[in-house]
C-alpha cells in the first residue's frame, strides 16, 4: 500500500520536546562569531592606528604595546565565548533534531494507531493507523474523526477525546469493507504546528479480544464435543425456568446415558470412544430444535434442556427420537459398534418455584429407572422414584454399617453329583441378618454393593470366612461367587490366595463362579484375573449360563472348568421341548468342550431325571438342599456324611 509521508515526523508533539526558537539556529551563530571576530580585529586595527597617529615618530612606546596586547586577548576571550555558545547550541540543535526524528520514527514505528485532530477534524495520521482503516494517511487527513468509529460509540469516543486525562475506552474501527476492529484508545491535548491539537492513541485488541473469547468458550465447552458444559448448562436452565415462570410454560430435563459406552471404550479404545461421543452429539443435535440446549455433563452423559414447552409430550417425542438415533450402529474406522442410549425425564412445573437442582436430580432418577428397566427406553421422573432413591440412600448407610458390625452371614447350598447323587461340594450364598428386619436375601443389597463398590470388601470377607469355615468338610468342594465389580479392582488373584494361604484350605477344592458380565468388561485384564487365580489350582465356573447374549463366544475366550446351565433353562424341563433341547445343547457343548456341567434352580425330582437323561454332571437345588446356616449344614454332615442324599419329595422355595 502507498502512504503518503505523514508530517507527523516533521513535528516534536509527540515527544513532546519544545521548537528551538528560529533566533538560535546555527547559521544565526557562524554570523555572529564572524561579526565578533570582525568587531575584535577591527578594534585592534583602530587602536593601532591611533596610536600611530598620536606618535609621528613611529616610535611605539612600551604603553602602546601593552594596550595592543590587552585588545588582542579581550578580542581572544570574546571570540572563545562566542566559539563556546555557538558549539553548545549547536549540539543543543543536533540533538533537538535527532529527538524529532525519533519521535516521528517512532510514531510510524508503533503498531499504536497515532490520531491528531482539531475541532474533530484530522490533521495527521501515522501509518499504523492508516493499515488499521485500510487507506492511505492522506485519505485521512480532513475526515472527521469520529467517522472512523461505529456509529452508536461516537458520542462516548467524542467525550472522551475532549476530557483530559480520560482513561481507555473501547470502541470499533471501522474499516474498510464494512469490517470493524475492536480498539481501546486514549487522547492527550498537544500543541501541533503552534496550536492547540488533540492526539488519540488507537490500540488493536482484537487478538487480545479473541483470546479472551477463547479462554470464555473454554469454560463453557466441552473441548471434544464443543457442547455447553455443566457450567453453561446451569446457566442456561435458570434462564429457562425463570423465563417459563414468567411465561407460564413448562422445561423439560432429558437426562442420556450411552449404553454400553464404558465397552466400546475398553474394547477398542479411548480415540474410538472419542469419536463415538462426537458422532453421537452430531445425532443428538440432529434430533432436537434449534431452541434447544444440548449439553455434555461428562463421560458420556449428555443433557438437554427443552424450554418453551406447552405440553410433555413434546419431550417424549424428542427422548424417542433421541433412543432411536443412537440405537443406529456406529462405524469407528471399520469397527462397527453399537450402543443405544436411555433417557430419563423430568417436567419443570410452572406453578412451582422448581430449582434447578431438584429438576436435574429427578431427571436422573428417571434416567436410572430406564436403564435399571433394560436400557434402550426412557422414563418421565414420578415421585415414587424419589421415594425409593431415600430408601437406597438408607440401605447404602445401613450396609457400610453392617460390614463394621459384622451382621453378614454365610449360607451353603448343597451341589450334588447327578445319578449318585452325593454332595460333592457347598455353593456360599451371603446373607444380612439386619437386627430390625431379620435375614436380608443378596438380591436386595447385592446390587447395591456392586454399585458403590462395597462389594469388594465385602467379597473379600466371603472368601476369608467360607474358606475357613469349609476348611474341616473333608474333601467337600467349596464354590464362591466373585462379582464383576472385583475384577475392576486389581489384586483379585491377591484376595484369593490371601484367602486360602490363611485358613490353609487346599485350591483344589475351591471353585470360584463368575458370570459372563465380568467379560464385557475390560475382557483383558479380567482374563489375566482368570488365569492368576486358576495357577492357584483354583477351578473357575461360568455361572447362569445362557442368560447372556454371548455366553458361547465367552466359552472359547477361558478355560472354564465347569458350565451352570442357568435356573430358567432349568424350570422348563419337561414342560417345553425348547427347555430340553437348551439343556441338552449345553450339555453337549460342554462335552465336547471338556467342561462339567452343572443345573441350577433343580426343584422337582422329574427335573433332576431329566437332567440326568441329558448327561448333566452336576445339579443344585431347593430339590436337593436349600441354603442352610453352617450349624444345619455341619449338623447334616454328621447325620449322613455324603451319603447319596434321600430324594426328597418336589418342594418349592421359600
Ligand atoms: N428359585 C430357586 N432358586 C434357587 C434354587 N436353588 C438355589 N436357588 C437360589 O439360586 C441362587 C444361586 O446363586 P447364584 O445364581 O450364584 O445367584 C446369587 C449370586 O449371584 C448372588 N450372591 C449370593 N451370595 C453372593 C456372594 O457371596 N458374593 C456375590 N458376589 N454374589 C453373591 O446373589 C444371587 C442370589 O443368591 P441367593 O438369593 O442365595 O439365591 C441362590 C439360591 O438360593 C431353586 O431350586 N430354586
Amino acid at each position: 500500500m502507498q502512504h503518503a509521508d505523514s508530517s507527523i515526523t516533521q513535528y516534536s508533539a509527540a515527544a513532546n520536546v519544545r521548537q528551538p526558537p528560529p533566533s538560535t539556529g546555527p547559521r544565526f551563530f557562524y554570523l555572529q562569531l564572524a561579526a565578533a571576530l570582525l568587531v575584535t580585529f577591527g578594534l585592534i586595527g583602530w587602536l593601532l592606528t591611533t596610536r600611530t597617529a598620536a606618535n609621528p615618530e613611529g616610535a611605539a612606546s612600551l604603553a602602546i604595546e601593552l594596550e595592543v596586547i590587552g585588545a588582542v586577548i579581550a578580542s581572544v576571550f570574546v571570540a572563545a565565548v562566542w566559539l563556546n555558545l555557538a558549539i553548545t547550541v549547536i549540539g543543543w540543535r543536533r540533538r533537538t533534531v535527532s529527538s524529532e526524528v525519533r519521535a516521528g520514527r517512532l510514531a510510524e514505528a508503533t503498531l499504536e494507531g497515532i490520531l491528531i485532530h482539531n475541532e474533530r477534524a484530522i490533521i495527521d495520521a501515522n501509518r499504523a493507523l492508516a493499515d488499521m482503516v485500510g487507506v492511505d494517511v492522506s485519505a485521512l487527513i480532513g475526515r472527521p474523526m469520529l467517522e472512523l468509529f461505529a456509529n452508536e460509540q461516537r458520542a462516548a469516543v467524542d467525550e472522551m477525546s475532549r476530557e483530559q486525562g480520560a482513561e481507555f475506552i473501547e470502541a470499533s474501527l471501522l474499516c474498510g469493507g464494512g469490517a470493524a476492529t475492536p480498539v481501546e484508545l486514549r487522547s492527550r491535548t498537544l500543541e501541533f504546528e503552534g496550536q492547540l491539537a488533540m492526539i488519540t492513541v488507537i490500540r488493536d485488541v482484537s487478538e487480545r479480544k479473541r483470546a479472551a473469547e477463547r479462554i470464555r468458550h473454554l469454560a463453557h465447552y466441552d473441548s471434544l464435543t464443543d457442547l455447553p458444559n455443566r457450567v453453561l448448562f446451569w446457566d442456561r436452565l435458570h434462564q429457562a425456568l425463570a423465563m417459563a415462570r414468567r411465561h407460564n410454560e413448562q422445561v423439560a430435563i432429558l437426562c442420556i446415558d450411552l449404553d454400553h459406552f464404558k465397552e466400546v471404550n475398553d474394547t477398542l479404545g479411548h480415540a474410538a470412544g472419542d469419536r463415538l461421543l462426537k458422532e453421537a452429539a452430531q445425532r443428538l443435535r440432529g434430533s432436537l430444535r434449534d431452541s434447544d440446549t444440548l449439553a455434555r455433563l461428562g463421560g458420556d452423559e449428555f443433557a438437554v434442556i427443552m424450554s418453551n414447552l406447552r405440553e410433555g409430550t413434546l419431550a417424549a417425542e424428542c427422548a424417542k427420537r433421541i433412543v432411536e438415533a443412537l440405537s443406529v450402529t456406529f462405524d469407528l474406522d471399520g469397527n462397527e459398534a453399537v450402543i443405544g442410549a436411555s433417557v430419563g425425564i423430568a417436567l419443570s412445573n410452572p406453578a412451582e418455584e422448581d430449582d434447578p437442582e431438584t429438576l436435574l436430580r429427578c431427571a436422573d432418577l428417571a434416567l436410572y429407572r430406564a436403564k435399571t428397566e433394560g436400557r434402550g427406553a426412557f422414563r418421565f421422573f414420578a415421585e415414587e422414584m424419589n421415594v425409593r432413591l431415600q430408601a437406597r440412600k438408607l440401605l447404602e448407610r445401613q450396609l457400610r454399617h453392617a460390614m463394621i458390625e459384622g451382621q453378614f452371614e454365610l449360607y451353603y447350598q448343597p451341589q450334588v453329583e447327578a445319578g449318585s447323587w452325593r454332595i460333592l461340594g457347598v455353593e456360599a450364598l451371603i446373607r444380612w441378618r439386619h437386627p430390625e428386619r431379620g435375614l436380608i436375601m443378596p438380591s436386595e443389597f447385592v446390587p447395591l454393593a456392586e454399585e458403590t463398590g462395597l462389594i469388594v470388601p465385602l467379597g473379600e470377607w466371603v472368601l476369608r470366612t467360607a474358606c475357613k469355615q469349609a476348611q474341616p468338610w473333608g474333601d467337600l468342594r467349596l464354590a464362591v461367587n466373585l462379582s464383576a465389580t472385583q475384577f475392576r479392582q486389581p489384586g483379585l488373584e491377591d484376595a484369593v490366595a490371601r484367602a486360602l494361604a490363611e485358613s490353609g484350605f487346599d485350591p483344589q477344592r475351591l471353585e470360584v463362579e463368575v458370570t459372563e458380565t465380568i467379560l464385557l468388561q475390560d475382557i483383558e485384564a479380567s482374563l489375566d484375573a482368570l488365569r492368576k487365580i486358576k495357577r492357584l489350582g483354583v477351578r473357575i465356573a461360568m455361572d447362569d449360563f445362557g442368560t447372556g447374549y454371548s455366553s458361547l463366544s465367552y466359552l472359547r475366550t477361558f478355560p472354564f472348568d465347569k458350565i451352570k446351565i442357568d435356573r430358567s433353562f432349568v424350570h422348563d424341563l419337561g414342560q417345553t421341548e425348547e427347555a430340553s433341547a437348551i439343556v441338552r445343547a449345553v450339555v453337549q457343548l460342554g462335552r465336547s468342550l471338556g467342561i462339567r456341567t452343572s443345573a441350577e434352580g433343580v426343584e422337582t425330582r422329574t427335573q433332576a431325571d431329566i437332567l440326568l437323561l441329558d448327561g448333566c454332571d452336576e445339579v443344585q437345588g431347593y430339590h436337593f438342599g436349600l441354603p442352610m446356616s453352617v450349624d444345619e449344614l455341619e449338623t447334616m454332615l454328621l447325620r449322613s456324611g455324603t451319603q447319596p442324599l434321600s430324594l426328597p419329595p418336589s418342594m418349592t422355595a421359600a
